[in-house]
Parts: structure tokens; sequence; C-alpha cells
């Protein structure tokens, strides 16, 4: 399953001019207020009729200005989840659960009512009104009345972006279990470089209505060149990482591309796949292995790009085995040191800067 979205449209003085690709997993919409992420949701959802271009699901085109396609938006048979949940007020929640099934297509493929109520965890919350339930768990619910709909796709507009961090925190393990269990590709608008760190598969960012970077969430998050629009302090990479030991310190060991990793405690099994995300803040560069430091973590690798600003600072880009990680140091530190690409270096991290929201499943 994918989506493959190509449009034009002019609202007011706003041009929105995309074209990208989402496929399977959780495709991220990243961009600043006002940069066309919720009019191309409304567009896919087909609330919004764009002026020129396609959309196509799963090979069928939903939307196609040239061939004269415009589904309604009842049939294109999407998932809807947004900020504020939406729950009917009167309906407990299994009501709420079963009314999204009702839309469901006959012979839709998808998770099953006690199946969606399991990976949501809403079973002790079924008999109660949505009056009753915390931001959290109501958007728990408004998922899994999306998925009972069976959709073809699942289009989220900023779905954690009312919640305070604490129940963010709560319903992210969810949204990672159903980006592993359903084979639903799923459409994320986000504020959050935190939540697309550990959420997207993918990632389109957007400026003034056009796609400036897209591709897989590993290779956009670690080019340099986005740094800036992530905002210089949320700038980092994510490493694929494997759970290998947990120590008796209270330390868990990883082992990543360019070596192993060691931070406080992962509530993960030992063989689980984790993400782990470094931010470029968060590193330091040594020429030589460093000795004596309290730093855990030294990965070798070779700096393969250096993004000036016209600040103090610069970002590196470091190949560190077959991942790429983002290092943001001053621009007296680069020049005193020689770095160019090519250098080897080693980046040098401390465990208790990752935090535990940084670590996700992969
Ligand atoms: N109906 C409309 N008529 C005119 N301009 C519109 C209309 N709807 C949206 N816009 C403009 O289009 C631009 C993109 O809006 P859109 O809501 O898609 O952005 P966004 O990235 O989702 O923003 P936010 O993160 O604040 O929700 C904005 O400049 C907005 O003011």
């Amino acid at each position: 399953m994918s989506l493959c979205v190509a449009i034009q449209h002019q609202l007011a003085d706003f041009t929105l001019d995309v074209s990208f690709e989402a496929p399977r997993g959780i495709t991220a919409l990243f961009g600043a207020s006002g940069t066309g992420k919720t009019s191309i949701i409304n567009a896919v959802s087909g609330l919004l009729r764009p002026d020129q271009g396609r959309i196509i699901l799963d090979g069928e085109p939903i939307f196609d200005t040239a061939m004269k396609i415009d589904i309604p938006p009842h049939k294109r048979r999407l998932g809807y989840v947004f900020q504020d949940g939406r729950l009917f007020p009167h309906l407990s929640v299994r009501r709420n659960l079963l009314y999204g099934a009702r839309y469901a297509h006959p012979e839709a493929q998808g998770p099953g009512f006690d199946e969606v109520v399991a990976l949501l965890g809403i079973a002790p919350l079924l008999d109660r009104n949505p009056g009753l339930l915390s931001g959290g768990e109501k958007q728990r619910v408004a998922i899994g009345r999306a998925l009972l709909s069976r959709p073809r796709m699942l289009l989220m507009d900023e779905p954690l972006a009312a919640l305070d961090s604490a129940r963010k925190e709560e319903i992210l393990p969810f949204l990672e279990q159903l980006r592993e269990h359903t084979d639903i590709p799923t459409l994320y608008v986000s504020h959050s470089v935190a939540e697309v760190a550990r959420l997207a598969t993918s990632v389109v960012m957007l400026d003034n209505g056009k796609v400036t970077r897209a591709g897989p969430a590993e290779q956009v998050l670690s080019d340099p060149a986005t740094a800036r629009q992530f905002g210089l302090r949320e700038a980092g990479s994510i490493l694929p990482a494997t759970v290998q030991t947990h120590h008796p310190d209270g330390l868990t060991e990883l082992s990543v591309s360019g070596g192993r990793l060691f931070l406080p405690k992962i509530d993960q099994p030992k063989g689980s796949s984790t993400r782990v995300r470094i931010l470029a803040h968060d590193i330091m560069i040594s020429r030589n292995y460093p000795k004596d430091i309290s730093a855990l973590n030294i990965l070798p690798g070779e700096i393969t790009s250096i993004r000036q600003g016209t600040g103090p600072g610069m970002i590196l880009q470091i190949k560190s085995g077959d991942d790429f990680l983002l290092a943001r140091i001053t621009r007296r530190s680069a020049e005193a040191m020689s770095l160019k690409p090519g250098a080897h270096v080693h980046a040098v991290i401390k465990a208790v800067a990752v935090a535990r929201v940084d670590v996700a499943t992969r």
C-alpha cells in the first residue's frame, strides 16, 4: 500500500505545489505553521479539490484532473484522527468504536474489534463515556475508531498536539505498535521533531507550499541541510540499534552499526530492535580516541559533509558504520582541529544525554 500525491492548488496568495510518495509506515508531513500540511491532508481526504494533479492510493486514482476523477470523501475509505479526538460524547467508548466498524467496507481486511482494543490498550475503557476519559485515552479511542473503519490509509493531523508531555508519552508506544503491526500507511502531520524522529519511517518537509526534502526518516534527519528547518536545537539523527545487555549498574548496552552505545536503562528486552535519536548538540568530536573522559560512548567515523551557517556554529555529518550522525560544534573548534570532509574522527556521546523519549521501537 502506498500513496502518491502530485498536486497544485492556489489558496488566495498561497500556492501549494507538492509531489511526494508515502509508502507503508508513517510518513510525517513536517513544516512550520502555514506551510500547507493541512491543505495536503484535506486534498487527500477529498475536502479540498486541487486545481490540478493527481492522488493515487494503492495504484487507484482517487483524484485526477486529467482523467476527471474525483472520488467523494466517504468513498475514499480513509481513517482520520484529529487533534481533538472528536468522539461522539453521548456514545460509550464501545459504541464509538462500533460506529467506526459500521463504515468498514465489507471486503476490507484489517484488525478486528478485539485486536484493535488490545493494540490500543482500551479494554478497561469500553463502557465509559468520552467525557470521563483523559486526553490520551480519547486519542487512543479515536485511533481505534479510525482503524475499525478498515481504512486504506490513516490521516492524522497533529493527533498529539493537544496533549501534555506525559499524555504524549503514554500514547507514543501505541502509535509505534500501530506502525509495526498494521499494513496501513499513515500520513502524520506534526510540528514536533521529537515526534517525527520517534515515529516516522518517511519524512516530507514542507516550506511555503513546496516540498523541500523527502525520503526515509534516517536520511532526512541526518542531512545537515535540513538542520535549520528542524531547528538547530532539535537537529539530530536516528540510529537503528539492537538491545544487547542490561547491565546491573542500570545501563543498557546496544549495538549500532558503528559500535556500541551505553544508555540509561531501556525497557525493551534483549535482542529487540530500537531506534535512538541523538541530538547534534550532544555530540563532541575528537580527532584521537579520547582517554580519561567520563563519556561512555565513542563512535569512530568519517566526516562526510560540513555545513556552515552565518553564526559561530557548524553542523558536521559523520558516517559511522552504515549510519550518519549529526554533530553541532563551533567553527572555532572545527578550524583548530582542521576538520574537513574525509577526516577520521570520534563522536563522543554522554550516556545520560539520550532521553528515554528518544529511544523508540523500530
Ligand atoms: N480557504 C482558504 N483560503 C485562503 N487561504 C487559505 C485557506 N486555507 C488555508 N489557507 C492558507 O494556506 C496556507 C496553508 O495553510 P495550511 O492550513 O495548509 O497550513 P499548515 O501547514 O497546516 O498550518 P498549521 O500548522 O498552522 O495548521 C496558509 O497560509 C493559510 O493561511
